[in-house]
């Protein structure tokens, strides 16, 4: 049987997650969505997907993806609250938000649902995202296979057995895809250093980056291996390699990556209070 999704909130997020599903053939008549802001409703209306006046009529669906920003995510689960109170058969939460732990979510939504907390990264919004993903105790196999398909149709998904390891997620492919914008920027200003305009600089640095990862994503042999076929001893790459190593560039990293985790475990905080 065809499964029935819900977004709670239509704003960027929701609309990639569900241009993904109608990519992959799930019908637009089995997805539901609602929006306290009238105005997404247009580009939804007219793909066929079913706009729902209330947040309380997405209750009838099999998942609710949970597609609001982490600060307006209590208010629209304890205004769900006491509908659901009174389902039988309760959906399957599935969250985006970051930053919000599965107890907080379930403290705000009124007991132990089963709840699915997934970290996306900004690169779903063109389906070429990468999503880690945790489920509570009370997800069935089957409910795991109806939250991994809405994500995988923003990109690829691994699931994590500990909570906690969505903080590592977010640090690395949360954060992941500024860090290499700033890597490129940085790349775009040397070129242009070095004589090239702006335009040569920048479509070199951007193919550059994406052959890089596409043949990394290709290969079966490791980074370093591929690292050291471009790498002509005592040629070019040598001496800047060199460079990096010496600016600590491996260090750099993980301190950087140390930070987002810290800031990570301390948004779960703030975010969920008492959780
Ligand atoms: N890890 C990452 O880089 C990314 C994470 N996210 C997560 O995805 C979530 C959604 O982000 P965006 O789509 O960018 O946000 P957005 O602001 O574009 O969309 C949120 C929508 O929710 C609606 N909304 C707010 N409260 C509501 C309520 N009570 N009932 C119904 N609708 C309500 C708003 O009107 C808005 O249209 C966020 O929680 C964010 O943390 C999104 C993008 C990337
Ligand atoms: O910067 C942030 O806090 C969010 C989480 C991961 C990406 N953006």
């Amino acid at each position: 049987m065809t499964t029935r999704i819900a977004f709670l909130g239509a704003g960027n997020m929701a609309k990639s997650l569900i241009g993904g599903l109608l990519a992959s053939g799930h019908p637009a008549d089995a997805i539901m969505v609602s929006d306290k802001l009238a105005t997404q409703a247009a580009d939804l209306q007219l793909a066929g997907v079913c706009w729902c006046e209330s947040n309380d009529a997405l209750l009838a669906a099999d998942l609710i993806v949970l597609a609001v920003k982490p600060q307006q995510l209590q208010a629209a689960c304890e205004a769900l609250a006491p509908k659901l109170q009174q389902q039988t058969k309760p959906p399957l939460f599935v969250s985006i938000a970051a930053g919000i732990t599965t107890d907080t979510l379930a403290r705000w939504l009124g007991a132990d649902y089963a709840i699915v907390r997934t970290m996306p990264n900004t690169p779903a919004l063109i389906q070429s995202g990468a999503t880690g993903l945790f489920a509570n105790a009370q997800v069935t196999p089957a409910q795991h296979e109806q939250a991994e398909q809405v994500l995988r149709s923003a990109g690829i998904t691994l699931w994590v057995n500990k909570e906690s390891q969505l903080d590592a997620v977010t640090a690395l492919s949360g954060s992941g895809p500024a860090y290499f914008f700033l890597f490129m920027e940085a790349m775009v200003s040397a070129g242009k250093e070095l004589g090239l305009n702006q335009d040569t600089a920048e479509l070199l640095t951007l193919q550059t980056a994406l052959g890089a990862a596409k043949m990394a994503l290709e290969s079966d042999v490791n980074l370093a291996e591929l690292r050291a076929r471009v790498t002509s001893p005592n040629g070019t790459t040598e001496r800047a390699i060199q460079s990096f190593q010496t600016a600590q560039l491996e260090q750099t990293v993980a301190k950087a990556m140390q930070a987002a985790h810290q800031r990570a475990q301390q948004l779960s905080q703030e975010l969920g209070g008492q959780a």
